[in-house]
């Protein structure tokens, strides 16, 4: 595992096909004064709305599918790095979209879920390879973590070049394809389940009778001091607990609470239905 490091990056042209919320997060790294991408950056989207939004940044080009029906081809025209940020059950049509114009050399980067690399090696040229990867969403202020697993034709140069990419907004694992979709029930999907968690615990504090502003403070704080102590620290998140946890004290009474619903076995239920899901996706 890697994490970011205030160093420079210089990366060969890419492009992103889909310009949502993953890709849009990752893009963000990208355009850091520290991150050099040669030859410039494209980026497609369905709407001529949401290319508009890149239009104003420098480095950037986008077209839109609405506009232009080969807007992803004259993306991957010259790129090396091609990022397909679409849905996973796009992913097969505009594969066979751009096929015939990926470079030789070029190295397809799924960030989608399910879509297996044996999908989408059979929907390109044999010299084209393919990575998956995992990004998630807090890659947007650098503090992702990105499952990586290569395809049977990605040299090490290859998955050394895709990891530098999402370097450039987080934290970078290895893992076989095999375990992509478990990494993706973890870290992937893990920020919604944070995000719910605080949202649960701000209408909890309005229910004791804090102001709206009020209980969003007192959690979100929570929530970051907590996270900033454990990586400060380096400390075991359960003594860090004991700490919080005085013996016959209030906080031992909610974590017997807590831990009484069997709090383990929901996330083993959540994590697994992901999975489920994630190879539904992969059958298309
Ligand atoms: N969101 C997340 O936390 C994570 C998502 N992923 C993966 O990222 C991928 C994208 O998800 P997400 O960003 O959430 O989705 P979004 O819906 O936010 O983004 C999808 C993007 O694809 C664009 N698009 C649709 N059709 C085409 C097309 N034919 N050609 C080019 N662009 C097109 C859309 O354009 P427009 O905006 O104009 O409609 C949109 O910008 C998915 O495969 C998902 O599995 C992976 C990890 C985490
Ligand atoms: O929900 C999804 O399918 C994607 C993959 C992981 C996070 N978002």
């Amino acid at each position: 595992m890697t994490t970011t490091e205030a160093r420079t990056t210089t990366l060969p042209t890419i492009a992103f096909l889909g310009a949502g919320s993953m890709a849009g997060a990752i893009l963000n790294g990208l355009l850091s004064p520290v991150v050099s991408v040669t030859g410039g950056i494209r980026v497609t989207s369905r709407t001529a709305e949401k290319a508009a939004g890149f239009a104003e940044t420098a480095g950037v080009t986008a077209f839109a599918t609405e506009s232009r029906a080969d807007a992803n081809r004259e993306a991957v025209r010259g790129a090396k790095l091609v990022v397909l940020a679409v849905k996973p059950y796009l992913v097969p049509e505009v594969l066979a979209d751009v096929a015939g114009d990926l470079e030789p050399d070029a190295v397809v980067v799924s960030v989608a879920a399910g879509v297996t690399v044996a999908t989408m090696e059979a929907a390109v040229p044999a010299s084209v390879a393919v990575i998956r990867t995992m990004p998630n969403t807090p890659a947007q202020v650098g503090r992702g973590v990105t499952g990586v697993s290569a395809g049977s034709r990605a040299s090490e140069a290859d998955v050394a070049l895709v990891r530098e990419l999402f370097e450039t907004v987080g934290a970078v694992v290895e893992v076989p394809e095999s375990q992509l979709d478990a990494l993706s029930t973890i870290s992937g999907s893990g920020p919604a389940y944070v995000f719910l968690l605080i949202e649960e615990f701000v209408k909890t504090a309005i229910a004791k009778g804090f102001s709206a502003e009020q209980a969003t403070l007192l959690v979100e704080q929570t929530f970051l001091g907590a996270s900033e102590l454990l990586a400060a620290t380096g400390e075991d998140p359960a003594e860090l607990r004991r700490r919080v946890t005085s013996p016959k004290g209030t906080t031992e009474k909610a974590v017997e609470v807590l831990q009484g619903a069997s709090l383990s076995t929901l996330f083993d239920r959540a994590t697994d239905a992901a999975l489920a899901r994630a190879q539904e996706l992969a059958k298309g």
